[in-house]
Parts: C-alpha cells; structure tokens; sequence
C-alpha cells in the first residue's frame, strides 16, 4: 500500500520510517528542500538515537523515498499523513498555517478518494472545522482521521515500536480500521474514538504530565523552606500505585517542543470556551518560576553576578536530543547575561553558535574544560551522561571560590559533591538529609 507523509519533522520522519519498516510504500515529502536534499543523501537532520541507521535501512529497501512539494502532482496514494508543526502563536493558540497550507496541497492534488490522518498536534475540535473547510468541498470524497503521536525525543524509536497505546479518531468505521490495520506489528491497546476525543486526548496527556511535574516542582519548593528531601519524598509517595514514580522528577521545569506550547495552547482552548482553566495556569506559572531558582541561588551566594564565571551545562531541554525548542538552559544563559555575568555553555550535541543566536553574548565551547576554566559556578541545567558521570575532583581543580554548582535536574549525588569542597544546591534536596527506613 502506498502512503504520503506530509512534514518531516520529528515525527514524519518517525512516521514515514516507521511504517516503511511495516513494509509499506513510503513517500515522504516536505515543504523545506535542504530537509529533502539531505534525506535522499541519506543525511538525517535530526539528532535521535538508532534513527540515521533506521531510515538508511528502509530507504536502502526501495520502500522509503522522499521529494519536495512541487516535484509531486498527483496524490495517487492511499493514506496521507499529516504531521506539519502547530507552533504556539504569541496569544498562546496553537498556529495551524502549516496545517491548513498541508491540507489545501494534499486536497489540491489528489487523484483519489484519500484517507486523511493529522498526526500533528490540533486544538480540540480542528478536525471538524477541516471537514467543513476542506473536505466537504473537495472533488473527492475523502475521510479524516485524528491520530495523535505520543512519542518522547531521544527515544523516539523505542516509543514508536513500544507505544503505551495509539489513539485513532474518526466518524468513518472504514478509515478508522484502515489506519489501525497499518499498526497490526505493533502491540499496544488501540483507543478508537471519534474526532475531537483523539485530539483532546492528546492535550490531556500532555497537560496531565506537564501537571504533574510543576506539582512535584512546588512540592521541591517546599521541602528547600521546610527541611524535607524531596528524594525522599517522592520514593515515599511512588510506591502508592494511584500515584506511580514517573515524570515526579523536581527540577528547573520542562521544556521542548511539546509540553510547553500544548499546555499554553490548552489554556487559550478553555478561555475561548468561556472556562478559565485555573490548574493549568498554575501549572505554567510554576514552570517559568522554575528558571528563575539558579539565578535566585547564585545571586543569595554571590551577590551582583557582573563580571562572574558561569558555566551552563547542557542546551538541549533533555538528554538524546539536539532540540532547543523552549529549553530552560537558553532562558537561564540570557537572564545571567542579563545579571551581567560572563557565560560559557557546553553540550555534546548542540553547537550552541549555529543554532542559540539568541544567545550571542555567551560562549559556546567545545568540551566541557573550557566551560567551567575558572567557573565562579556552574549550572547543570540537561542530565547528559556526560554531566552525570565527571569526574568532579576533576572539575572542582578547574573552578575557583566559591566553588558553586546548581544541580538543576537533581542528577548529581550532593554529599558526594559537597564533600569534594563545592557547594551544591539542587532542587529541594539540599537541607536536612532524609534517613530512609530500611524495608
Ligand atoms: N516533536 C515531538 O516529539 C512530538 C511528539 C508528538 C507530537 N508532536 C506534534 O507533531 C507535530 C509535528 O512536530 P515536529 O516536532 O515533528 O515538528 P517540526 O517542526 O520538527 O516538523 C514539521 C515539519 O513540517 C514541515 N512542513 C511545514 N509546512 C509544511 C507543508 N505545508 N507541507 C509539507 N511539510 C511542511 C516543516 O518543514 C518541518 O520539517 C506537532 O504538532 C507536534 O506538536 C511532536
Ligand atoms: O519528571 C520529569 C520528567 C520530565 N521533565 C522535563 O519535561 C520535559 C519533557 O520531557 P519528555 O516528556 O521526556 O520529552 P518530550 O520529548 O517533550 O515528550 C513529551 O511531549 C511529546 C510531544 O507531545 C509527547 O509525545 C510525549 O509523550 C511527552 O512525554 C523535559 O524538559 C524534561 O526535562 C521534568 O522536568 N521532570
């Protein structure tokens, strides 16, 4: 069967190999030429783990080709994928341009009935509008599906192959069993329902977990006032299953492409329908608050910040991943630019000088030495292995008084670190030790 996949991106590309690798015929197409002319050179513009080799593989098979908008006429394929950017507007709104820009090119150009699944991100609701918009005028009479993508950058593979579940929404019986026939290698439960509950599905998921991690932020917050450990808290609270032990990690807030423009994008869909949804405010507002905490730290330690020497460690907003996109590392280097202090940042995979323009006064070094040269402090702000795993006898020879680190993704084992002669803050785990009681 052959399939278009229309946008590139993390998850086109995800999708087109995926389902390449399932033994479709796979079409990939994308509105920038350069991302077309590196993937027909089977070079991969996207740092994730295990994918260069992947689309290699299938592209090598015959199974997986892909071309730019113009050099394609006709859409004689069967289903076409959707999976453009629905980046945050300034209102908070999720910009749906490149949707409807997709979606005007693949109606123009079909030569068939289509099945048409978003994969990208909608407001609630959107799928319906497209009906009326696009497809109810179209000369063919295709069927939409919403099919939401769950996948995490830096394992996007594993999440691929391995999903928790695959939501599949659609008013058409026949299309919906279409597409979740295409996942049948795949075991995972298959949640089919109809449009606009596929697409609230995935902003409740999103804003669940964006929830859950500004929660145990505030719960870190409380435990640096209070003397608790939030370590020790939250093996406390995770054995209660009703409660479980993931995304409780305390730190300086999430970042990256998703969390953050879903969750303000879910805000600006309750105001216009009249609900003023109080949770998720809190829920971002606690997460910009977040950044702030290193520079609260270093300013209560050092006084002005002109003219000190701060190291920021990591620029991807998580491991495995060469994304940016919202990343706390780039707000926390211009507030301390800001603060007048002089900043060298290090990260294995992201070249700092051709992607963080927005950052130009910082330094961005190549290994990590030159970053922390004669550090005032240093800010963990991306667990990388690498980070995780110094040798901080080394690292503190390289630093001078007062010798800070700020463990912004609470990674680093503080006795450890403080009795190597640093000063270790972290978040919500630097006050009174927390003595476990042995089961
Ligand atoms: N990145 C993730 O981990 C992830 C995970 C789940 C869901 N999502 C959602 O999936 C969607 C895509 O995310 P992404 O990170 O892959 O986005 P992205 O911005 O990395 O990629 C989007 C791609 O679409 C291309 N494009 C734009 N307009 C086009 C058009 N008219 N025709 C063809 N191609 C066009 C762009 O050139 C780009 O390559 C978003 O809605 C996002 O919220 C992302
Ligand atoms: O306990 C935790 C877990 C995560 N984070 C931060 O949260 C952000 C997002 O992390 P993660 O969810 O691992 O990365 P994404 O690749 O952005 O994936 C999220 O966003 C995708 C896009 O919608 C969804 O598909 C995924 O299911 C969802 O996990 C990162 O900044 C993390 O550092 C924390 O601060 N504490």
């Amino acid at each position: 069967m052959k399939i278009t996949v229309l946008g590139l991106g993390y998850v086109g590309l995800l999708t087109a190999v995926g389902l390449a690798n399932s033994g479709y015929e796979i079409i990939g197409l994308d509105v920038d030429i350069r991302k077309i002319q590196m993937l027909q050179n089977e070079n991969i513009y996207i740092y994730e783990p295990g994918l260069d080799e992947f689309v290699k593989e299938n592209a090598k098979k015959g199974n997986l080709t892909f071309d730019t908008l113009e050099n394609v006429s006709c859409i004689d394929s069967e289903i076409v994928f959707v999976a453009v950017g629905t980046p945050s507007q300034s209102n908070g709104s999720a910009d749906l341009s490149q949707l409807n820009n997709a979606l005007e090119y693949v109606v123009d150009r079909a030569s068939n009935p289509l099945t048409i699944v978003v994969k990208s991100t909608v407001p609630p609701g959107t799928g319906k509008k497209i009906k009326e918009i696009y497809l109810e005028k179209a000369s063919f009479s295709h069927s939409y599906v919403s099919n939401p993508e769950f996948l995490r950058e830096g394992q996007a593979l594993k999440d691929w192959f391995y999903p928790d579940r695959i939501v599949i929404g659609g008013d058409d019986r026949e299309a919906t069993t279409l597409i979740s026939h295409l996942y049948k290698d795949i075991n995972a439960p298959i949640v089919i329902t109809d449009v606009t509950t596929a697409e609230m599905i995935k902003y409740a998921s999103n804003a669940f977990l964006a929830t859950k991690i500004s929660f145990i932020n505030e719960i870190a917050n409380l435990c640096d006032l209070t003397g608790a450990n939030i370590d020790g808290v939250v093996q406390g609270v995770s054995h209660d299953p009703r409660i479980g032990g993931s995304f409780l990690r305390a730190g300086i807030g999430y970042g990256g492409s998703c969390f953050p423009k879903d969750v303000r994008a879910l805000d600006f869909i309750s105001t216009i329908n009249g609900h003023s949804f109080e949770l998720l405010k809190a829920v971002i507002n606690v997460n910009n608050r977040q950044r702030f905490i290193p520079i609260q730290i270093l300013k209560r330690e050092m006084g002005l910040l002109s003219g000190k020497k701060i190291a920021v460690l990591g620029l991807a907003f998580k491991p495995n991943t060469d994304d940016i996109r919202e990343a706390p590392s780039i707000e926390i280097i211009n507030l301390l630019i800001g603060e007048g202090a002089s900043v060298k940042a290090y990260d294995p995979i992201v070249d700092g000088t051709e992607k963080n323009c927005y950052c130009q006064e910082a330094v961005f070094t190549k290994n990590i030495w030159e970053a922390i040269h004669e550090a005032h402090a240093i800010i963990l702000t991306t667990e990388w292995d690498e980070f995780v795993n110094l040798d901080w006898f080394e690292v503190f020879k390289y630093t001078q008084s007062p010798h800070i680190i700020i463990d912004g993704r609470n990674v680093l084992q503080p006795r450890l670190i403080k009795e190597i002669g640093f000063k270790c803050f972290g978040i919500g785990r630097n006050t009174h030790r927390v003595f476990q009681l042995q089961a």
